[in-house]
């Protein structure tokens, strides 16, 4: 079977890689003027600067032809089509169908999935409207003020990280809350400050039966049903899943439920049901025009030319990086607060998605595939793990977001903001030489052996890649293309890789042992059936819950 490294395309990447290796940003930009307009791609207001990457004409010229070569289009095509390719689990992929926002019928199986779509947004939008304007009651008579979303991974993630950037969309007097994690603390300080009567859970997950999530459902059922009656549950729960008879199961009325499908993957899911938070949160307009914006970047990845399409350039990008330049990781460094949660979202919609060695046919990779998705916001990442950045060994390509204008305009804070992004981006591609360290010590008086022995410790070698995603404000419309963006990235990057972008059952191993581990975590009796170390954890536990007894 061939794989994308015996491909003519791949060997011409990397004998062209071993000419660029030494070639620097800066002789790079001194070389071509133009550099900027060459590499920097516009949709509207949204502006892609990929000029301060390590990249020659000849670059994408080279990493366009591995793109056609891995038949990047007609696989793009078939996900567009509802054809099956997430093959090992048997099911299409079809989330852009989520915010197709014309009337173009998706077939899965036969069937246009339209319609469903558009019933459930219906039922999305009554139930907002109902919940936002005081209609619906709780049990004792209540306006609702607090909404908890129970869920965890792709139908928690979504929704925390759209939430948190849409904040000035939001209302005061209806307040989002996340609990994801089976550790009580989580839910016990989010009900601390909470009225039963004035709250509504959400419980949000595809399988409605993931332990953390029904662990956490049937504890919030209990403060609940303790402080209000059994009965209360029909006005303070409902459900977000593709399993009814689960949902029914744990005692939610399937009225009470909002559907989403199986080929709707977890970590792709907010544009689904699973987006109830955000809809209650800043209002069904607002993730109307969400959806909007994915759906602009659907279509720009469906149309555009690949060598002006935005989320092939990242995802070859990347590809460039990972496989031929040896980085390992990709960091996201949004330049905007309201994107606080971007990277966790990422590191789940990347790395579930990419973190595969094993090729659709089976066969092992002999090539790098997904890297480590990491990053926290500026300017904060700035005082902590920026120096590694520009003096470490770790080759890092980074990307920087920001908005030309902020939500939450504030004396002269934003232009503080945005003068550290660029200040960065320019510090990491052209550094500092050592004759430009040598001259500004001897300006500031510093001479002889204490200028010599300073000079290599202040040299910033620079030739660190950046891309620059820039925006005009981050409105509903602009989060719904930044994210779909990332996502069509993964995907072209999965293809290149041959791999299958859309099941985990890397996640299913620590699952089933765990489940294994809790009876025994819950008995007394000495366990030896583990390796010894995990043995050894578990009856140290049990000894140091005995001791404190
Ligand atoms: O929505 P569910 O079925 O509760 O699953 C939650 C998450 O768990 C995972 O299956 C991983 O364990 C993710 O893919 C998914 O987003």
């Amino acid at each position: 079977m061939t794989t994308i490294t015996d491909l003519p395309e791949w060997h011409a990447l990397q004998a062209h890689s071993n000419g660029m290796r030494n070639l620097h940003l800066r002789d790079l930009f001194a070389q071509d003027p133009q550099r900027f307009n060459q590499f920097s791609l516009r949709i509207e207001d949204l502006l892609l600067d990929y000029s301060k990457h390590r990249i020659t004409t000849e670059t994408m010229t080279l990493l366009l032809d591995l793109a056609r070569a891995a038949d990047v289009e007609s696989w793009r095509d078939r996900m567009f089509a509802g054809e099956k390719i997430n093959s090992t689990e048997n099911r299409a992929v079809l989330h852009v169908a989520l915010r197709n926002r014309v009337e173009r019928s998706i077939l899965v199986d036969g069937t246009d999935v339209m319609p469903e779509i558009a019933a459930v947004l219906r039922k999305m939008r009554l139930f907002s409207e109902r919940v936002r304007s005081g209609a619906w009651r709780g049990a004792t008579g209540e306006a609702i003020t607090d909404v908890v979303n129970i869920g965890i991974g792709g139908s928690d993630l979504g929704p925390v990280m759209a939430c948190e950037a849409l904040k000035p969309y939001q209302r005061p007097d209806l307040r989002p809350h996340f609990v994801s994690n089976v550790d009580a603390a989580h839910l016990s300080h989010t009900l601390a400050r909470l009225d039963p009567a004035r709250t509504l859970f959400i419980v949000a997950s595809k399988t409605f039966t993931t332990q953390e999530t029904m662990t956490n459902a049937a504890s919030a059922r209990s403060w609940l049903t303790n402080a209000l009656g059994e009965d209360a549950v029909a006005k303070h729960f409902v459900a977000v899943s593709t399993n009814a008879t689960e949902v029914a199961r744990f005692g939610i009325d399937t009225t009470n439920m909002f559907e989403f499908w199986d080929w709707v993957g977890g970590r792709y899911s907010l544009w689904s049901a699973v987006g109830l938070p955000i809809v209650l949160a800043v209002g069904f307009d607002h993730f109307i025009e969400l959806l909007g914006g994915a759906h602009e970047i659907d279509e720009h990845f469906r149309g555009a030319p690949l060598e002006q399409n935005m989320p092939v350039i990242m995802g070859l990008l990347g590809v460039w990086y990972r496989n031929f330049l040896g980085a390992s990781t990709l960091a996201l460094l949004p330049y905007d607060q309201h994107l606080v949660r971007f990277a966790a979202y990422f590191q789940q919609g990347d790395m579930e998605s990419n973190g595969k060695s094993v090729r659709r046919d089976g066969a092992r990779v002999d090539y790098d595939t997904g890297p480590i998705i990491w990053g926290e916001p500026g300017t904060n990442g700035q005082h902590a793990f920026f120096q590694l950045l520009h003096q470490g060994t770790e080759l890092v390509p980074a990307d920087f977001l920001a908005a030309a204008e902020s939500q939450t305009p504030l004396a002269d804070h934003h232009e503080k903001l945005l003068a550290n992004f660029l200040a960065q981006t320019e510090a990491l591609a052209f550094g500092k030489t050592a004759d430009e360290v040598r001259a500004e010590l001897r300006e500031r008086g510093v001479t002889g052996e204490a200028l010599d022995a300073l000079v290599p410790h202040r040299v910033f070698e620079g030739n660190r890649p950046t891309t620059s995603i820039l925006y005009h404000k981050l409105t509903p419309r602009r989060l719904g293309s930044l994210i779909a963006l990332y996502e069509h990235k993964i995907f072209v990057q999965g293809i290149i890789w041959g791999i299958n972008s859309y099941d985990q059952w890397g996640v299913e191993l620590g699952k089933e042992l765990a489940s294994r581990i809790l009876p025994e975590l819950q008995s007394q009796e000495t366990v030896t059936g583990h390796d010894s170390s995990t043995s050894g954890l578990i009856n140290h536990i049990q000894h140091l819950r005995r001791s404190t007894q």
